[in-house]
C-alpha cells in the first residue's frame, strides 16, 4: 500500500500522525518566513558604529564595525575555513585582500600571544602582523575564551590598524562573488557610505616586493642539508616545517640571484605568495635557468608553483573567485589518492599549456583546476596547496619530508648540485647568469 493510500484508508493513528507532521511542516515552514534577515544582528555592541561594505559593482552591505574604525578598499575574496583566523589573516598571501568568512560566528576563541618556537618564528602567527586589509564576518563573538588568547579579535584589529565589520549576510555576499567572480570592495566605517570611493586594485602592483624579505635570514644552521628558500611572502609554517626535518635554511628575497651560488645549495624551496605571479619576472627567469643546470630537488608551494610552471613555460590565469578554504579536495595522479587540503589561491595554472618533460602532479576534484607539477626526469615538483597547513588538514605535511629526504639521499649519493661543467649548455646558462 502506498503511503497515501495509508494516510487517506487508515483509521486515527495514521491521520493523527499525518496531521501533526502537517502541523510542524507549516509551523517551521511559517518560521522560517517570519525569521529576520541576517543584517538585523548589528550592531553587535549597543553604540558601536556602523560600517559599510561597498562592492564596486554596486551593492553595499550594512553592518556594525569592530576593529580599527578606518577605511580602505582591496579585493574582496572569502574562505571556507571553520577555524584559524589568526594563520589566515597573519598570511601574506591574503595581502592586499578584504577576507570575507564564510564561517558566521568569528572571534569566539580570541588571539593567541606572540610566544616564539625554538627557531624564533611566532608560534602562532604565519607572519609578524595582519596581512590582509580588512575582514568581513556574519557575526562577530563579543565574548571570546581559550585558554591561550590574550586580547579579543577586535583589540588585536585595532591594535594593528584592520578594520572589520560583523552582521553582514555573508552568504549573499559569496554568492554575488561567486556569481560574477572577486571584485574590489571598499570597507568604511561610518552612518553613511562613502560616495566617492577612489577604487585602487592591489594586484596592479608587485606585492611579492613588498612581502618578501630584503636580506638573507638563516635559520637552523646546525642542520645537515642546506636549502635555499626563496621568500615570495612566506609561512612561517613552511620555515618551520623545513627546519623541523633537520635542514638549514636560507631564507633569500623573492628576487636573490640564486643561479650564482647553485652549488652551495642542496635543495631550493619556492614560498607562497600574494598577488599575481607575473610581476615575479626576475624569479621566473632564475628558476629557468637553474632548471637547465640544477640536479638536486626543486619544490614550490602555491605561488611557488605557479613561479614554477611559468619557468617551465606553463601559463597561468586567474580563477573566477579562487580556491580559499580548509576543505579542497585534490587528486594525487601519481597514486590515484585524493587529499584534503588547505587553500588560499585566485590564480591558477593552465594544464592546457604543459610543455614536453612535465606533466600534472596533483588535480582539483570539485572544479578540476591544476594542484601541481612534477618534471618526468628531474626531481623538480610544486603544489597548489598548502602542505604546511595552518590552518587546515595535516595530509600532506609529508611532503615536506619527502623533499627533505630526497635532498639529503642525492647529497649522501654524491649527486653534483649542478650539471656537469662538459655539458656546453650548463656553461652557457651558468655565464650567462652570472655575467
Ligand atoms: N597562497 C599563495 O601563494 C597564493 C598565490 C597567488 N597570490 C594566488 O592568489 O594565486
Amino acid at each position: 500500500m502506498s503511503l497515501l493510500a495509508a494516510l487517506t484508508s487508515n483509521p486515527t493513528p495514521v491521520k493523527r500522525a499525518a496531521s501533526l507532521v502537517a502541523g510542524v511542516m507549516a509551523r517551521s515552514l511559517a518560521s522560517a518566513i517570519e525569521k529576520p534577515p541576517l543584517a538585523a544582528h548589528y550592531p553587535v555592541t549597543p553604540g558601536s558604529l556602523t560600517a559599510h561594505l561597498q562592492l564596486k559593482s554596486g551593492e553595499t552591505f550594512t553592518g556594525g564595525s569592530f576593529g580599527a574604525p578606518v577605511s580602505t578598499v582591496g579585493e574582496t575574496v572569502f574562505t571556507t575555513s571553520l577555524v584559524g583566523y589568526p594563520e589566515s589573516m597573519t598570511d601574506p598571501s591574503y595581502r592586499g585582500q578584504l577576507l570575507v568568512f564564510t564561517q558566521p560566528l568569528v572571534g569566539n576563541y580570541g588571539v593567541p600571544g606572540r610566544a616564539r618556537d625554538a627557531f624564533g618564528l611566532l608560534r602562532h602567527f604565519e607572519s609578524e602582523k595582519i596581512q590582509c586589509r580588512g575582514i568581513i564576518v556574519g557575526d562577530y563573538a563579543t565574548k571570546y575564551s581559550h585558554w591561550n588568547a590574550v586580547e579579543s579579535l577586535s583589540q588585536w584589529c585595532e591594535r594593528e590598524g584592520i578594520p572589520a565589520i560583523t552582521g553582514v549576510d555573508t552568504r549573499a555576499l559569496v554568492h554575488i562573488l561567486r556569481g560574477q567572480g572577486s571584485t574590489l570592495g571598499s570597507l568604511n566605517v561610518g552612518a553613511t557610505k562613502s560616495e566617492s570611493v577612489e577604487w585602487v586594485d592591489p594586484n596592479a602592483d608587485n606585492l611579492v616586493a613588498q612581502a618578501s624579505t630584503d636580506t638573507v635570514r638563516v635559520f637552523n644552521p646546525e642542520g645537515d642539508v642546506h636549502v635555499a628558500l626563496i621568500d615570495c611572502g612566506v609561512k612561517y609554517n613552511i620555515i618551520r616545517s623545513l627546519c623541523a626535518q633537520g635542514a638549514r635554511v636560507s631564507l633569500v628575497p623573492w628576487n636573490h640571484n640564486i643561479v650564482n651560488d647553485l652549488a652551495s645549495f642542496d635543495g631550493i624551496f619556492i614560498s607562497n605568495g600574494p598577488g599575481s605571479p607575473a610581476y615575479c619576472t626576475e624569479t621566473i627567469e632564475q628558476l629557468r635557468q637553474a632548471y637547465a643546470v640544477y640536479q638536486r630537488p626543486i619544490f614550490g608551494i602555491c605561488m611557488g608553483n605557479q613561479l614554477m610552471g611559468l619557468a617551465a613555460g606553463i601559463n597561468v590565469y586567474k580563477l573566477p573567485f579562487g580556491n580559499r578554504g580548509h576543505n579542497q579536495p585534490a587528486v594525487d595522479l601519481t597514486t590515484g589518492k585524493c587529499v584534503i587540503t588547505s587553500q588560499n589561491h585566485g590564480y591558477a595554472l593552465d594544464d592546457s599549456s604543459m610543455p614536453m618533460g612535465w606533466d600534472r602532479f596533483y588535480v582539483n576534484a570539485n572544479d578540476g583546476s591544476n594542484e601541481g607539477i612534477r618534471h618526468l626526469e628531474k626531481p623538480f615538483r610544486s603544489v597548489q596547496f598548502h602542505p604546511e597547513a595552518k590552518g587546515g588538514p595535516l595530509d600532506t605535511a609529508h611532503l615536506f619530508a619527502d623533499f627533505v629526504t630526497q635532498v639529503r639521499a642525492m647529497k649522501a649519493a654524491g649527486v653534483p648540485a649542478i650539471a656537469d661543467i662538459a655539458n656546453n649548455e650548463s656553461i652557457n646558462v651558468k655565464q650567462s647568469a652570472t655575467a
